[in-house]
């Protein structure tokens, strides 16, 4: 039989077993007729390594949300996948209308994938949060669907400790208002209750990526670095760890807060921590909105306990840019907030720099792309990271299998009994939680072989979802 030929054939029986199917994954699963027919090409012209292709390229539809960097729009057009970009994030009943259609999305902070809204997503092998934050996510609900999720763990943070930096000389001068009072023609040349940083102690709470690199660049303005985490972490130059956040809070003359959202972290600063904290202190957070208690920020402001503030992230936040989307309607207390003195407001601006933004979209763009073209997971953050090494060149009748499955007792002898039936190359499998996942490399395999493999691997228990490369 002609290679054409077959190859069409084994399209066929994909679709006939893809039609029998209701995983979430397996629309995923199915080589269309425009990949099988470049195949044969592809296989020619490549030099090394296998390009393994999850189906049609070309068929692979990514929605790219919230303004993600173009760096990031490059490597998946490079790709051949079809990509829709939206400068802003998507009211639910249409993000839930375009998420049915799509193999991967890629957000940023403020599209919420709700439990909700990943039950429609029916295609959907992967999320790339091109950010730090993954809280946006419901990241257990994604997993037990098959859905992949990664980040940029770091690309940011250096942009998120130099804009604190900023704040507290902001602060500690008074800069916000002094610049809005001329603004408005008002010269108003003052010294009163404003300082030098130097000598001053920054307390940070979260000594992760952003706060350790803040407490470098604190040390080197001259600052005492205090910080409180729970887990012990070596400190950086002479930045010392401190065992209660209490201790950080009476100590501490600028506060930070570098965490993530967590039910540990909602208003992790609020009344009674305001209350501990020195009088006349500053409070920077430039995590997330849920971790200071805005309204009684308000409050320690008004009683004259805390001197200044900094605030870039806000439990609800506009979904786009533009006049009068930061108001009542949304956060109740604005109004109260932003007629106080010496307090800076930024949009979650923390990570808005070009550096950051590029990096971003080159880290989650590759990562999402290993990920659809080869199920490489490392890196993910709600899946065991796996990976296997490429295949060369001369693998041509060899299928990669990736197996999503929940992680029960007895399943790898089940998936193993129809493995081995054939030459198993290399497998790998590892677990994370409920879910687990196994990537293995068959050689040897016609496409009659590969039909059944599949078809066989769809009839097992506690299988999440199946791709197989080739
Ligand atoms: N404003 C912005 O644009 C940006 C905001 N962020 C936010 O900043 C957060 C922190 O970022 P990274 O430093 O990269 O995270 P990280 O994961 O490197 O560090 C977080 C640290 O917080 C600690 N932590 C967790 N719960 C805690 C608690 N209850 N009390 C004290 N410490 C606790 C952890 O042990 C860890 O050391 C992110 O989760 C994200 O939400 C990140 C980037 C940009
Ligand atoms: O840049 C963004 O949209 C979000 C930045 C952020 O908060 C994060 O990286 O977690």
């Amino acid at each position: 039989m002609a290679f054409g030929q077959q190859i069409n054939n084994l399209q066929d029986s994909f679709e006939a077993a893809l039609n029998l199917s209701s995983s979430p994954g397996a629309v995923s699963t199915s080589p269309t007729q425009s990949f099988m027919n470049t195949l044969p090409h592809r296989i020619s012209t490549a030099k090394q390594q296998k390009a393994l292709k999850p189906f049609s390229t070309g068929d692979i539809k990514i929605l790219l949300l919230e303004n993600v960097n173009e760096t990031a729009i490059e490597i998946f057009t490079k790709q051949g996948y079809q990509v829709e970009f939206q400068k802003s994030s998507l009211p639910e009943a249409e993000l839930i209308e375009k998420i049915k259609d799509v193999h991967a999305i890629g957000i940023r902070s403020k599209t919420k994938l709700t439990a909700e809204i990943l039950k429609h997503a029916k295609n959907l092998v992967v999320v790339g949060c091109f950010c730090i934050g993954t809280n946006q996510v419901d990241l257990d609900f994604a997993a037990k669907q098959g859905i992949a999720v990664f980040n940029s763990p770091f690309s940011n943070s250096r942009s998120v400790a130099e804009l604190v930096i900023a704040e507290i000389i902001t602060l500690a001068r008074q800069l916000g208002d002094r610049s809005i009072e001329l603004h408005t023609g008002t010269w108003n040349k003052v010294s009163a209750k404003c300082w030098e940083v130097r000598g001053k102690t920054l307390g940070i709470i979260g000594y992760g990526h952003i706060g350790s690199q803040l407490s470098v660049l604190a040390e080197a303005l001259g600052m005492n670095v205090l910080y409180y985490d729970i887990v012990t972490i070596m400190s950086l130059g002479t930045a010392k760890q401190v065992s209660t956040l209490n201790e950080l809070l009476n100590k501490s003359d600028f506060i930070t807060c570098h965490v993530p959202a967590t039910a540990e972290t909602k208003n992790l600063l609020s009344g009674p921590q305001f209350a501990a904290m020195k009088d006349g202190s500053y409070v920077i957070n430039a995590s997330r909105g849920t971790v200071v208690d805005i309204p009684a920020l308000i409050q320690a402001m008004k009683a004259g306990k805390i001197a200044g503030a900094a605030l870039d992230v806000y439990p609800n936040e506009p979904a786009k840019n533009g006049a009068g989307a930061f108001a009542d309607g949304l956060n109740s207390w604005t109004t109260d907030l932003v007629s106080l003195p010496n307090v800076i407001l930024t949009p979650h601006i923390g990570g808005s720099t070009e550096e950051a933004q590029s990096s971003i979209g080159i880290e989650v763009a590759t990562a999402v792309t290993k990920y659809i073209n080869e199920g490489n997971t490392v890196g993910a953050v709600n899946f065991p990271e796996v990976s296997l090494r490429a295949l060369d060149l001369d693998q041509d009748n060899t299928v990669r299998v990736l197996y999503i499955h929940h992680n029960v007792p007895g399943v790898l002898k089940t998936v193993n009994n129809i493995l081995s039936n054939h030459n198993i190359e290399k497998q790998y499998s590892d677990s994370n939680g409920d879910i687990a996942y196994l990537m293995a490399d068959i050689s040897n395999v016609n496409q009659s072989d590969i039909k059944q493999i599949y078809d066989e691997l769809n009839e097992t228990d506690y299988k999440i979802s199946i791709r197989l490369l080739y």
